[in-house]
């Protein structure tokens, strides 16, 4: 690939950009993007081509999505077991769904480069004291002082370096042995055991086991069972670093921005004629947009104009957010209108942002169960209309902490304090996150019964 320098995605610049720090020293930044732009890519273009083309069977309902990781990703959080346990939860996951939906899962990791966040206010008051907010490690640090608050942007170049080093342990946990299918469902029968509503998904749990045992006896051994394809996304937000990490691909001359495999651009951020969307144009990867309750079919129909104007399945994701309540309501009008304009769109759910609200505690959280309402709001729109509910996107860590409420465990609201260590917003715990997946699980079976397709073969085995 070639450098950026060599001829830069410009046209984003000048254009109104949202939710950008103010950096106090443009000369730092600066010699902070020269070296970006002469550091080595993080992803290939080879591999954003590939994701490309799983998404597009996301689009024509041949797969299903399962994104996932962090609010807000942390420096200090850049360690094999943590980067180990959050991969772990999603191979649980995705090794769940795959069983119920007898299609491939693409696993997209909101991970290795999820370091920079959009905020409702630029500034936070504390006990008379106000100070910037807190945008991300990308951008400055948590830590309620004048000094840590300031942008600094010497830090984008220690997000390069954090997320090459996730990268790094992706690929050595998802290629390396770790990811075998075996071993991850062992873990599931694990949660299984000691999940206090365990039982509910007994069933399926020994469905996937026999199936497991009637591929073993028939002595298959594909590679498949031992290493996983799984890929990076995070919000391109602050588009002096996109637009640093943007390289032609020498195979094609055509630009990528080799941050991650997935870009997606924000609910705030998403302006048809703002620089997020103009600098998202001008790259190959796969693009996704966040829509949200307040969204017009007529805008999410000039968002393909601009993004997708050759209506490439894969190309374009739309990752609905609209809430629990409003998801029945205002999904349907959108996804109608998409469809008839001929644009094969994946569709994602992400039942967390739309959500979220704050505790007497003054935390934020969200439910578990509007979280699971959104989703079944989701496949309900889907299902009435015939279109394939391409997937989920959630916020989810594999520790075991305590930000949402509700779930198998049934955390409370008066628990929330014991154990809340998000940056930002609050995340599924391993427990939740493999709780919401069974359930997905389930939701997916049915609509596979209700649409008369066949049901998976190694389900028929599971005489119950
Ligand atoms: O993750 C999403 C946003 O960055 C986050 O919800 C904004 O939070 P705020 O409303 O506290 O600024
Ligand atoms: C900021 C986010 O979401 P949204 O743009 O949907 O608010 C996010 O997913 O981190």
């Amino acid at each position: 690939m070639n450098a950026q320098q060599d001829a830069p995605v410009d046209s984003w610049r000048g254009l109104p950009a949202a939710q950008q720090p103010t950096w106090p020293d443009e000369q730092a930044l600066g010699g902070v993007l020269s070296d970006l732009a002469a550091a080595p890519p993080l992803v290939f273009a080879g591999e954003c081509d590939q994701l490309r083309s799983r998404l597009a069977s996301v689009a024509r309902g041949d797969a299903f999505l399962l994104q996932g990781g962090d609010c807000a990703e942390t420096f200090d959080a850049v360690s094999a077991d943590q980067v180990r346990d959050k991969v772990k939860t999603l191979l649980q996951m995705a090794a769940v769904l795959t069983y119920a939906t007898s299609v491939p899962v693409v696993k997209i990791g909101r991970i290795a480069g999820q370091y920079s966040k959009p905020r409702s206010q630029p500034t936070e008051r504390r006990d008379g004291a106000e100070l910037p907010v807190y945008r991300g490690d990308a951008v400055n640090g948590l830590e309620f002082t004048a000094k840590s608050r300031t942008p600094d942007p010497e830090r984008l170049k220690r997000m390069y370096h954090a997320s090459a080093a996730t990268l790094n342990i992706v690929r050595a946990f998802t290629t390396g042995g770790y990811a075998d299918l075996r071993q991850v469902h062992d873990w599931n029968q694990d949660f299984v055991a000691s999940s206090p509503v365990g039982e509910r998904y007994e069933r399926l749990a020994r469905e996937i086991d026999r199936a497991l045992a009637f591929l073993q006896a028939c002595g298959a051994q594909p590679r498949e069972f031992r290493s996983t394809e799984f890929f990076s996304s995070h919000e391109a937000l602050i588009l002096d670093y996109e637009a640093a990490l943007t390289r032609r691909d020498s195979r094609t001359g055509q630009w990528y921005d080799v941050s991650g495999h997935m870009i997606w651009i924000g609910e705030r951020t998403r302006q048809l004629d703002g620089a997020h969307i103009e600098f998202a144009s001008k790259v190959r990867n796969p693009i996704a947009v966040k829509l949200g309750p307040n969204v017009t079919a007529d805008e999410a129909l000039a968002l393909i104009d601009r993004l997708d104007p050759d209506q490439e399945p894969g190309r374009l994701s739309f990752i609905t957010r609209m809430g629990a309540g409003r998801v029945r309501d205002v999904l349907p009008g959108l996804v109608e209108k998409v469809t008839a304009s001929g644009a094969q769109i994946a569709w994602i759910c992400d039942p967390m942002h739309g959500n979220t609200f704050t505790a007497p505690s003054g935390h934020k959280t969200r439910r578990f169960d509007d979280v699971l309402d959104e989703v079944r709001g989701f496949f309900e729109v889907h299902r009435e209309l015939g279109t394939h509910p391409g997937g989920i996107h959630v916020e989810l860590t594999g520790e075991d902490v305590t930000e949402c409420v509700g779930g198998g465990a049934d955390i409370r609201l008066d628990d929330l304090a014991h154990r809340y260590e998000s940056a930002c917003d609050p995340r599924l715990n391993r427990y939740q996150s493999l709780d919401l997946a069974f359930q997905v699980a389930e939701l997916y079976q049915d609509r596979i019964v209700t649409r008369d397709l066949p049901r998976p073969a190694t389900e028929l085995l599971a005489a119950d």
